[in-house]
């Protein structure tokens, strides 16, 4: 039997008053338990998909099932929504007039008492909200309010989740706590969990499969790993860091196989070593360094003429020469060279 608990086939949303899709033709399919990462430029359509996921709008055309029901009829209902697809959003919908303790403990109401006291603590606890359980979310900083809205999502265990930019408002540290935390809830539950980010480390950072959209089209949908090694086009390598990218005649003669075809080579600044000049594929003089904390990262331009992006774990100064190994590479569909972020 099949595991794909949600899926979407040519799913696509205009809005009224746009010219332009904001969703278009989304063929999507997500696995029992898999964490997936919608992510996007700002406006690429990833809250309206979310939304069309969780059957709060009508698309205009193509359909969304959860298992083998269709969303889409839970559009026009009275409060729209599936009632199992859970969605938190960029507001958090917290209730006012309860507690922190309260507003977590509210869809454990019909356990019994010792299950919910014992799951409320152990979420408090894990969202690092002991402090403010008796607090109201008035009371709380955005950040904590956002650690609120995931206890709350989370308490009743469900199958599937779905979060609009779930950590907007968390920073640093205590991020990387709530993105473990998280992971290890939903990997407890099986729950399905698709979330929404613009940020390139979240969507990568602790996700089983990642699908960009731009301008409301899936562009590609891959393992974090492949995103970011083997991206389909220019859009995406550079959508998902730093890339060096120019045509193959550019490189040094014989460095890669038919050379001489016109071929777009990618290189990311890690794939380039600051070496001696007896071993370097390339030269060139530094223009500037940026101290990033554990690296420094050197804008370089080469002796033939290419800009490039290098880290480098010692600092140097602008004007200084330097010599650089290729480690690695790959092509790209040939399309024309497109400007730097
Ligand atoms: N209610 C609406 N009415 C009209 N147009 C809308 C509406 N909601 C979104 N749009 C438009 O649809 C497109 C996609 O918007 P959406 O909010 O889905 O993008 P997004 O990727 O989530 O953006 P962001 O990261 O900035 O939140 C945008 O051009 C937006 O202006």
């Amino acid at each position: 039997m099949s595991d794909i608990i949600l899926h979407t086939d040519q799913l696509s949303k205009t809005f009224v008053q746009s010219t332009a899709a904001a969703v278009h033709q989304v063929s999507l399919q997500v696995t029992q338990g898999e964490v997936l990462a919608l992510t996007g430029p700002s406006g690429a359509g990833k809250t309206t998909l979310l939304r069309l996921l969780a059957g709060l709008m009508l698309p205009d055309q193509g359909t969304v099932y959860y298992k083998d029901e269709l969303v889409n009829e839970y559009a026009e209902e009275l409060v729209p929504g599936h009632p199992d697809i859970h969605l938190v959003f960029q507001d958090f919908k917290l209730f006012p007039n309860h507690t922190v303790a309260e507003n977590i403990n509210y869809q454990l109401r019909y356990y019994d008492q010792a299950t919910q006291q014992q799951r409320t603590e152990e979420l408090l606890q894990i969202f690092h909200l002991q402090a403010f359980a008796k607090k109201y979310p008035r009371e709380l900083s955005g950040g904590q309010q956002q650690r609120v809205a995931l206890a709350k999502a989370l308490s009743a265990e469900p199958e599937i989740l779905l979060l609009d930019e779930p950590f907007s408002q968390i920073d640093g540290i205590l991020k990387q706590e709530i993105k473990q935390a998280l992971k290890q809830l939903v990997n407890r539950y099986n729950t399905t969990l698709v979330f929404v980010t613009h940020d390139t480390q979240d969507a990568l950072s602790f996700t089983d499969k990642v699908a960009l959209i731009q301008g409301g089209q899936l562009i590609q949908t891959a393992s974090p790993e492949d995103m970011y090694h083997k991206p389909t086009n220019q859009f995406v390598a550079r959508f998902f860091g730093l890339c060096n990218v120019f045509n193959s005649q550019l490189l040094p003669k014989g460095f890669i196989k038919n050379n001489d075809a016109d071929q777009t080579v990618c290189i990311r600044p890690e794939q380039l070593k600051v070496t001696k000049a007896k071993k370097a594929h390339l030269s060139g003089q530094v223009i500037q360094q940026q101290f990033m904390g554990n690296h420094y990262l050197l804008q370089v331009q080469s002796n033939d003429g290419l800009s490039l992006w290098v880290y480098s774990l010692a600092p140097f100064k602008p004007s200084t020469t330097i010599h650089l190994s290729i480690t690695d590479w790959w092509t790209l569909p040939n399309e024309p060279l497109v400007k730097k972020k």
